[in-house]
């Protein structure tokens, strides 16, 4: 299968310390050998942070707006012709200070439906003492974003320390516990930390079969049992927000309908493109609080089956599990012959 491209989405509120935590990640990037591109929002006409990048890192610039609201469509469409132009080894958006991060969830996965893109994490950088400032006062919009921007994280990284004492970092720490029970904290000042660790513990979802089980699983037509040790073995997989699942196989319509009706509460919104091996016909499928919708569409060049489910703390392994068996339910089986005497 083609490279999927792992995109990071890079959150915090204004100050906390994103441009900083961008320059070392692109650092780890290059001295992997890897080609990182970056895209950049600011609220302003002129893209200041983006000065602090290297020129050889491409970039493309959404300003004059917040991605999550007045250039929200843009985002995917930079995206994408980011993807198309430069064809990094990944992608990190930094979002400014002020952007709810679910929108901006929305405007990557909205790329994955036409670009092998894949939402791998969602890193939240926390300004310590700003945040202990506000939670003391517990008011006001920027209190609530810091909140929705913090819930939302796969990984936090507890930034700025140097301006809090350790019995202050501690009760940070247990803010942060209590908005959201699943990410990793870590903290940093200057958001000097591990990066490689940082990136594994941002979540990351397989999509690409696991070598065991593509000798002994698919090619025998049967996918590991949900639970196993393969598919529970990984923790950090199961609070992710997004799961992307590129298709192999068209699966059965009236089975993924039912799928999608009893897919789990945590999951909020779905989304993606399906052929169907019981018409002729690819739909687009829409989900959302509980309804969906299916479409006929006839998508103009070459376009990848694949679904997008986005929510919190739901288990990225089970769904995985689920649409490998409608993948692999329909596959037609070759005819048993049997030899006479
Ligand atoms: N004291 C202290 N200052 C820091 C730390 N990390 C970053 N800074 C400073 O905080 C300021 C803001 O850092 P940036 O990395 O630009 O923050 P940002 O989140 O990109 O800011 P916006 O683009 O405005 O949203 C800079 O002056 C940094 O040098 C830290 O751990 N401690």
């Amino acid at each position: 299968m083609e490279q999927v491209t792992p995109v990071y989405i890079l959150s915090g509120f204004l100050g906390s310390g994103k441009t900083t935590l961008l320059q070392r990640l692109l650092e780890h990037w290059k001295a992997l050998g890897e080609r990182p591109a970056v895209v950049m929002n600011e609220l302003g006409e002129v893209n200041l942070d983006g000065l602090l990048v290297e020129q050889s890192v491409p970039m493309a610039e959404l300003l004059g707006g917040c991605i999550c609201c007045s250039i929200r469509g843009d985002l995917s469409t930079e995206l994408a012709t980011l993807m198309k132009k430069e064809s990094p080894d990944v992608v990190i958006i930094e979002a400014t200070g002020a952007a709810n991060p679910l929108e901006i969830v929305d405007g990557v996965t909205e790329t994955s439906l036409y670009q092998k893109v894949e939402l791998k994490g969602l890193i939240t950088v926390v300004d310590a003492a700003h945040l202990l400032e506000l939670y003391r006062a517990q008011q006001g919009q920027t209190y609530r974003l810091m909140q929705e921007q913090i819930r939302c994280a796969s990984v936090l990284v507890m930034n700025k320390t140097d301006r809090i004492t350790e019995a202050e970092a501690l009760e940070i720490s247990a803010v942060l516990r209590k908005w959201n029970a699943y990410a990793p904290i870590m903290p940093a000042v200057r958001c000097e930390l591990p990066v490689a660790e940082l990136l594994s513990q941002a979540g990351g979802v397989i999509t690409e079969p696991r070598p065991a089980e593509a000798k002994a699983g698919l090619a025998a037509g049967e996918a590991e049992p949900v639970g196993s040790p393969e598919t529970s073995a990984h923790p950090t997989h199961d609070h992710v927000m997004a799961y992307t699942h590129y298709f192999k196989h068209a699966v059965d319509s009236h089975e993924f309908e039912q799928f999608v009706k009893e897919l789990p509460r945590d999951v909020y919104r779905a989304k993606g493109i399906v052929s169907f091996s019981d018409t002729s016909s690819r739909f687009l499928f829409q989900y959302a609080y509980r309804e969906s919708d299916f479409m006929k569409i006839t998508p103009q060049g070459e376009v990848p089956d694949v679904a997008v489910f986005i929510g919190e703390h739901f288990s990225s392994g089970e769904l995985r599990h689920r649409l490998l068996q409608l993948e692999m339910s329909a596959i037609p089986r070759p005819v048993k012959v049997r030899r006479g005497l």
